[in-house]
């Protein structure tokens, strides 16, 4: 049968890949880094200017279509899912690689519900997946590890960018509590987007975090679920986009087992009112890097 998304999500897929050779030839330039909620907070001009070449181009096509945008929110656009089609966008998942020219750098696209798409562009590694109909890397179908022992796992994580004592406390409280299970290793790509991609090509067991944003996670949860892996919250139960929290695993046995080892925290949801974020957009003075 026909499918209604394909012309969509083929733009997608070539809007992001312009994206990555927007984000490749930024990398040969100076970059100028600002902070948003936290002096590690990190975004430059490539981020912004990477979202709105995906906004514009997705709005001339498709007029009606709304967006969740990570830099727009960050300016102070609302974070709602509506009725209508929904993009949710991270420009580059992994800014901090970015700045730093490391390797791993993505960027996400994901039209709710019915589509993702996370294209590494160091690697020229596509990720897709269409709802119902399997997960893809460069047109090569994913399968999640059949790994169920969570004691020959790898697991990976990431530790966010709230740098307040008593979160980072409850970070590495998790990471130790994890890593006694015992676990193989703990591996974090720097984006949460890529380590999710990791978990759907079966190369880690899981990933899990608190603190990722809805745009972070977006693109790569149908990733993970169309390659036969689950999606849980923290504390189990089905995972809410909005809440800042998830496990993404090989299997519902691997994600119950962390659920009864993360120590669990509820951040400012991303769908709550700007004045309740904890994002407040302070931007330092720019630097180059
Ligand atoms: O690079 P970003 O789009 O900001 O996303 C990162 C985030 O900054 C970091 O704090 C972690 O949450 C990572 O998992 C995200 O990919
Ligand atoms: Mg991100
Ligand atoms: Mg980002």
């Amino acid at each position: 049968m026909a499918d209604p998304w394909e012309s969509t999500m083929d733009h997608a897929v070539a809007i992001a890949r312009k994206a990555g050779e927007v984000v490749r030839d930024a990398l040969r330039g100076d970059r100028m880094v600002t902070t948003k909620s936290s002096a590690v907070d990190l975004v430059t001009q490539t981020d912004q200017k990477v979202e709105q070449l995906i906004i514009q181009s997705v709005k001339e096509k498709f007029p009606t279509h709304r967006f969740i945008g990570e830099e727009s929110v960050a300016a102070g656009e609302s974070c709602i899912l509506s009725d209508s089609p929904t993009w949710i966008i991270d420009p580059i998942d992994g800014t901090t690689n970015f700045v730093h020219t490391h390797l791993t750098v993505t960027s996400t696209l994901d039209l709710q519900v019915e589509f993702g798409v996370v294209y590494s562009c160091i690697e020229d590694k596509m990720f897709t997946a269409r709802r119902g109909r399997g997960a893809f890397c460069n047109g090569e179908p994913l399968q999640v590890s059949q790994q169920k022992a969570v004691e020959q796992a790898i697991v990976a994580t990431e530790f966010g960018s709230d740098r307040d004592p008593e979160v980072v406390d409850k970070i590495f409280q998790s990471l130790r509590n994890v890593l006694c299970l015992p676990v193989h290793g703990v591996r974090g790509a720097g984006s949460a987007a890529m380590n999710m991609c990791l978990v759907a090509s079966g190369c880690v067991e899981a990933y899990y975090e608190i603190g990722v944003h809805v745009w972070d996670v977006a693109a790569a949860s149908l990733i993970v679920s169309e390659a036969g892996g689950v999606l849980m919250d923290v504390e189990g139960g089905e995972v809410d986009l909005m809440s800042r929290r998830i496990i993404a695993a090989n299997s519902k046995t691997v994600a119950e087992r962390l659920v009864k080892t993360i120590v669990a925290f509820s951040p400012p949801r991303d769908d709550a009112a700007p004045s309740d974020r904890c994002e407040d957009s302070t931007h330092l003075s720019a630097r180059k890097v």
